[in-house]
């Protein structure tokens, strides 16, 4: 008995003891971490802390850095990234590119001008070129093309070459963060040493693959919807190089494009269900056997090219994450950590740069940014005010995306068909939907219209010559998928709001001003 109670009294005791160390630990801990971020104030240590240097935090840190700010970038790797993303600037990005003063990042890049779309289905061919009649752009109507390494290193230049940048090559572990204010980061720099950096202000701009925005929301919805699969002919030139080519074939789509003066990409669509292995060689044999036959002949020798020549294959997930503001304190996610859509409507960089000049306006009053209320304040408004240009991209990414899956469904194919249709008739519907792919319309209005017009004409389509019951059941089935495929997209965008046309108007008056300059 007692030996219990001895033993008991120990362990009680040792609990105390514990308890009182890990206390005061803590405490001190924080007192270090309050004293060394007033001290790197004091010391002229950064305003804002920017984890990644590719396009985002690039264009983000020169562009707060112009205001004045000094910016601290930890990127994890300096080199010229080879990617197979973010190869294609919309007009609309180019527009914003050029409020941001760093148009000149597309030069010197042997980047090439693409003035619209070629799409091919079942043997035809039209063009879709963007309006260049359009009142509401005030830019060149038409998009660049590159290799995306050589845009992310002349970002990196161009952020890098102005004093209050601060450039360091390391890998960020994790946010330093006191009672759900984040306060900086730790991280391993190029030494291997693991250390900190404290700032009022912490931008994760890590990617589609972010370890951090873990860390900030429990809600981490990113899907990933298929895989885009693609490589490089070199030494070539297309018939026509400003043209995007889309192919509508099955699975699902192909593109083929220019990227610089002799290398064009060629890419394909590939559902997670039916992934051929690229070790054993079934890709090969698919992309023979598969894809080859539906390119275009006039295509089809470049596509083979880059094939026969063994080009490197790589592979990227094309990956659906919808935005999520994080709940934390003096922490702003970015770029793919923070939205991501589709890749065929190819504006993840376009709604990146719009979203940096609005968070770079709505930052601008603040004379310093160790105010965590007045920061989060502006974050909760920059979460409105993106949407315009988020919903209406994101929307249209996300059921482009569903469309083009080819189908042995009649009421699928018939949506599809009707795409085609639609985006190639001219006119009105042709420079409509071309003015909301490049960016040039922001407005989820307009785009839910085209959307309705597009289902409309296919169950028109489908109907004709004459409604036989067997056409009704698959206009109502065409009906029930243009739903379902619209109505949850635009609900995750949360633009329910901005549909009803005072509210969209007043959204779309917001979104301008905080986008002009
Ligand atoms: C297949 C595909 C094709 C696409 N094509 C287009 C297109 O044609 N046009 C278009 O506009 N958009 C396109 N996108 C989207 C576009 O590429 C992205 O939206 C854009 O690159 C996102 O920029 P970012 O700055 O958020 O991320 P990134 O440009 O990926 O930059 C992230 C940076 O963070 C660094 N980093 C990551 N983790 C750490 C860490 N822990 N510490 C320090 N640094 C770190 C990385 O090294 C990298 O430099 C495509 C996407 C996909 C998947």
């Amino acid at each position: 008995m007692a030996f219990t109670h001895v033993c008991l009294w120990t362990l009680v005791a040792f609990v105390l003891t514990w308890t009182v160390f890990y206390l005061t630990n803590m405490k001190k801990k924080a007192t270090d971490l309050a004293d060394t971020v007033a001290e790197d104030q004091k010391d002229g240590a950064a305003d804002v802390i920017i984890v990644g240097a590719g396009v985002g935090g690039s264009a983000l840190a020169y562009a707060l850095a112009k205001d004045g700010r000094r910016v601290h970038v930890i990127e994890r790797d300096m080199r010229e990234p080879e990617r197979m993303m973010g190869e294609f600037m919309q007009p609309g990005g180019r527009l914003m590119l050029s409020k941001l003063g760093l148009q000149d990042c597309l030069e010197d890049i042997d980047a090439q001008k693409a003035t619209g779309l070629a799409v091919y289905k079942d043997g035809k061919e039209a063009d879709a070129p963007f309006p260049v009649d359009n009142n509401n752009f005030s830019y060149e109507p038409s998009a660049r093309s590159f290799h995306n390494g050589r845009f992310v290193q002349q970002l990196r230049r161009k952020a890098f070459s102005l004093s209050n940048v601060r450039l360091e090559e390391g890998t960020v572990k994790s946010l330093l963060e006191e009672k759900g204010v984040v306060k900086g980061v730790t991280y391993k720099n190029k030494e291997g040493e693991e250390t900190t950096a404290l700032a009022p202000l912490t931008v994760v701009c890590d990617g589609c693959y972010s370890n951090l925005r873990r860390s900030l929301n429990d809600d981490n919805n990113a899907e990933i919807m298929s895989y885009i699969v693609g490589y490089i002919s070199k030494n070539c030139r297309l018939e026509e190089p400003e043209k995007l080519h889309l192919i509508l074939s099955k699975p699902s789509f192909t593109m083929v494009y220019q990227i610089s003066s002799t290398d064009v990409r060629c890419g394909f669509e590939v559902l997670p269900e039916n992934f051929p292995s690229i070790a054993n060689g079934e890709m090969s044999t698919f992309m023979k056997n598969t894809i080859v036959p539906q390119v275009p002949p006039k295509l089809r020798k470049i596509f083979l090219k880059g094939i026969d020549e063994g080009a490197h294959i790589k592979v990227v997930p094309a990956k659906r994450m919808t935005s999520t503001l994080s709940k934390k304190k003096g922490v702003i996610v970015l770029g793919d950590a923070f939205n991501m859509r589709h890749p065929v409507v190819a504006s993840g960089m376009m709604v990146l740069l719009s979203d940096i000049l609005i968070l770079r306006r709505l930052l601008q009053p603040l004379s310093n940014l160790g105010d965590a209320n007045k920061v989060s304040e502006v974050i909760n408004s920059f979460y409105d005010i993106r949407k315009p240009m988020s919903a209406t991209v994101n929307t249209l990414g996300n059921a482009f995306s569903q469309v083009l899956i080819g189908s042995t469904d009649e009421a699928k194919e018939a949506m599809r068909q009707g795409v085609y249709d639609y985006l190639c008739s001219g006119g009105f519907r042709t420079s409509g939907m071309m003015a909301l792919l490049g960016g040039m319309n922001p407005r989820p209005l307009s785009l839910v219209y085209h959307l309705c017009a597009i289902t409309l004409s296919s169950i028109g389509q489908l109907l004709s010559p004459f409604p036989s019951p067997l056409r009704i059941w698959h206009s109502l089935k065409l009906f029930g998928l243009a739903m379902k495929m619209l109505v949850p997209n635009l609900k995750a965008e949360g633009v329910s709001q901005m549909l009803f046309p005072a509210n969209a108007a007043a959204y779309h008056k917001s979104y301008m001003a905080a986008t002009t300059l």
